[in-house]
């Protein structure tokens, strides 16, 4: 770690010191090279309390576990060139370890007629998990100014259409994604902002979306959070421990792709409208034949702990006990895995309806688009759950592979 750095609970006791000698003398170098355009080599302080590793073989924010807020936001990039763009992911990087490391941006300097280089809304606050997670869009290598068409995998494209869908293109696509997660919303939030400050010029915001989890917690025992339907998701997911598992579900492998996505990894990105009113007048065994478990544990119908294998074969009556139109049994009928790290939402009301504009942030990390293609177009029209949902928003991006200390986002792609 920089000698130089400077934490947030740091910065309350040093307010109200003056001058500039002072506040540089403490706090120092980071700000004054990054404000020159050079970016200081700041590593992750593993001394810090709640706070997530910056730097590794993967990004964060993926296989991170149990994440209660999100703060996921979709860009349009306006560099004027390749290099423009990389210095960017290079003061990112710098950016990113200091946040998630929950320091300041930037040394406050003592000129008070100059904005503060941090927003200053997480003072105070320690990192809450952060983790940052950055990926790039199609429409990126589309930009004829940067010179990345050769770059561009070929499973890199808009997500398919789906039956039923109807999308709003304000919530559609992007050249850019950044998803800050943490387990306090202002913390993601002064993150993404603070990030989208510092690339003014370069990057514009397209969309974005907030979300939460929510979960009982006994010592180190996470329960699986609910979603808004109040069934327990995320059961059904791969282990995110089990580390051959993940380099065959999550992690592009060498050969797989472009060179530089290697060790990194897909996310498709869908904001799902969930028509509470209409679940609400559903009966239980309506809303369970629709997931094919049981609201109140989890369990597979048929079954009784939360983990129990799903039985598609199990009959009662000569019919399925787990319907065959169920989510889970179509999700299930291709062999094809995922990894789920959705979030719930709730953005008001519908003016024009008066219903609630609620739903899902599903989002899915795959080593190939297609896995997910593949389980969405087995649900195709049989989804029982289609009856209760509308896909508002999609969208996709290639996320980097990890940072080396010294390295920087995305390196691999423009170097
Ligand atoms: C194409 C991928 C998927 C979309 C889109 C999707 C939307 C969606 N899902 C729920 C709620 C649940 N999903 C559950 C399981 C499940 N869902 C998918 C894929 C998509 N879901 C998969 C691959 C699975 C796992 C199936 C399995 O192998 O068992 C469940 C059951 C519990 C669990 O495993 O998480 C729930 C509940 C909603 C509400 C939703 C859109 C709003
Ligand atoms: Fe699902």
């Amino acid at each position: 770690m920089l000698q130089t750095q400077i934490s947030r609970r740091d910065i309350l006791k040093i307010a109200g010191v003056g001058g500039a000698g002072v506040l540089l003398g403490a706090s120092g170098l980071t700000g004054v090279l990054t404000a020159f355009g050079a970016n200081p080599f700041v590593d992750d302080d593993e001394s810090v309390d709640n706070k997530v590793n910056f730097y590794g073989k993967h990004q964060s924010g993926i296989l991170t576990k149990n994440p209660k807020h999100v703060y996921f936001a979709s860009l349009n990039c306006t560099a004027g060139s390749k290099a423009e763009l990389k210095e960017l992911f290079r003061l990112w990087t710098t950016y990113s370890v200091s946040l998630m490391n929950g320091q300041l941006v930037g040394p406050n300097s003592a000129n008070a007629l100059l904005p503060p280089p941090d927003t200053g809304e997480a003072a105070g606050l320690d990192p809450a998990h952060l983790t940052l997670t950055f990926g790039v869009g199609p429409s990126l290598f589309e930009k004829k100014e940067l010179g990345l068409a050769h770059k561009k995998p070929a499973e890199l494209k808009d997500l398919p259409h789906i039956p039923k869908d109807q999308l709003d293109p304000r919530y559609v696509g992007g050249d850019i994604c950044v998803q800050a997660c943490a387990d306090d919303p202002q913390v993601a939030f002064h993150a993404v902002r603070n990030l989208i400050r510092a690339a003014r010029g370069k990057v514009t915001l397209k969309w974005s979306q907030t979300g939460f989890n929510s979960y009982k917690q006994k010592g180190k025992k996470v329960e699986t959070p609910r979603n808004l339907f109040a069934f327990k998701d995320g059961t059904g997911n791969p282990d995110t421990d089990d580390a051959k598992e993940m380099d065959k579900v999550v992690w592009v492998q060498p050969g797989q792709s472009k060179s530089w996505l290697t060790g990194g990894t897909y996310l498709a990105v869908r904001r799902i409208q969930m028509h509470v009113e209409t679940w609400d007048r559903t009966s239980l065994s309506g809303q369970e034949a629709t997931f094919g478990r049981h609201r109140d544990t989890g369990a597979p119908l048929g079954k009784k702990g939360e983990f129990d294998e799903v039985d598609l074969e199990l009959k009662e009556n000569g019919k399925p006990v787990v319907p065959e139109n169920s989510h889970v049994a179509l999700a299930r009928k291709v062999k094809d895995r995922i990894l789920r790290r959705s979030f719930s939402y709730s953005d008001g009301i519908n003016p024009d309806t008066g219903a609630f504009d609620t739903g899902l942030l599903f989002m899915s990390f795959q080593q190939n688009p297609s896995q997910f293609i593949n389980i969405q177009k087995s649900m195709g029209r049989a989804d029982k759950l289609n009856e209760y949902i509308t896909h508002r928003g999609s969208a996709l991006f290639a996320c980097f592979p990890g940072v080396k200390k010294g390295s920087f986002l995305g390196a691999e792609l423009f170097n």
